[in-house]
């Protein structure tokens, strides 16, 4: 089988000596082309750093990451990053920040195409209406639609999502979570989806990995999500498998907790297992 992504024995440190941290280890990883697949885990665990090894942002210390059969080296437009904190260029309008990377990718394109490629993507994530603005006359999701559209507007084989919908209220966030799964689904695109939130996980994933507890973090189990699709928000708390594997997951990563805890007794938070409420229907 040919992945569109691999990482084989990957593992990463920061510093030398005395201040060499550990914050990787033996990560083997393997993406089908088209896959969407989440990678749930507590904060500081080396999330962002496995996504940027994914993204060709980092190296390895040892291993490798492999894209289309291909040794990474450093950062390509087959793998378009977004990131928690939106990155937009403040100066620039919606049209502008797109625009910035329609124009490096399809430079060799007459302005007029790459006009109607910028408006494409904006309309994809549906700002249209809010295409002349800047990021400060934009609301959080609408930011973050903006990092979509120009990850998008690359047209990468592989979008990696490091936490793009943490920092958005309830209501934004379930609608961007559908707006991502609709255009996963019309583009046919892979998704690497990067988060805390283990619903969000198993509402839009494929398959989902608990990632376990750093030093020496590595990936534990994939589960397997054969919930069908389309999936419903207000009626997935009634769905048996979905309670299953949100409970198996949960289970895991509290574990993980547990055993951290059994080396350190100064914290005594575990990941949050909130009741699941009867669906509105
Ligand atoms: N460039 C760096 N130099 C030194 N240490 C780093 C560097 N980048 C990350 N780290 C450390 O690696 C660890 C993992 O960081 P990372 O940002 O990957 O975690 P995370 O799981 O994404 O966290 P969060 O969910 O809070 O965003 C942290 O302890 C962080 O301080």
């Amino acid at each position: 089988m040919d992945y569109i992504l691999e990482l084989n024995n990957v593992s990463r440190h920061f510093g030398e000596k005395e201040n060499r941290a550990e914050i990787l280890k033996d990560i083997n990883l393997q993406i089908k082309e088209g896959e969407f697949v989440a990678i749930v885990g507590f904060s500081g665990m080396g999330k962002s750093t496995l996504i940027n090894l994914m993204g060709g942002l980092l190296e390895p210390s040892e291993g490798e990451v492999r894209c289309k059969g291909e040794a990474v080296t450093g950062p390509a437009p087959d793998r378009g990053v977004i990131f928690q904190n939106y990155s937009l260029l403040p100066w620039l309008s919606v049209e502008g920040n797109v625009g910035l990377a329609v124009n490096q990718i399809h430079k060799d394109k007459p302005k007029h195409e790459r006009k109607a490629l910028i408006e494409k993507y904006v309309d994809m994530v549906s700002l249209t209406p809010a295409i002349h603005q800047k990021p400060k006359e934009l609301s959080g999701g609408m930011r973050q639609r903006v990092s979509v559209a120009r990850a998008l507007s690359m047209d990468p084989d592989i979008l990696l999502m490091d936490e793009p919908l943490s920092a958005l209220d309830a209501l934004t966030r379930s609608v961007l979570q559908d707006q991502i799964i609709n255009i996963w689904k019309s583009t046919g695109k892979t998704v690497v989806l990067i988060t805390n939130d283990v619903d969000e996980g198993i509402y839009m994933a494929d398959r989902i990995i608990p990632i376990t507890i750093g030093p020496n973090a590595t990936l534990g189990p994939s589960y397997d999500i054969n919930i069908p699709r389309p999936r419903n928000q207000k009626t997935l708390n009634h769905n048996e498998q979905y309670r299953k594997l949100r409970a198996e997951v949960i289970g895991f990563l509290n574990e993980e907790k547990r055993k951290e805890q059994l080396n350190d007794t100064t914290d005594s938070s575990s990941y949050p297992l909130p009741a699941i409420e009867p669906a509105v229907i």
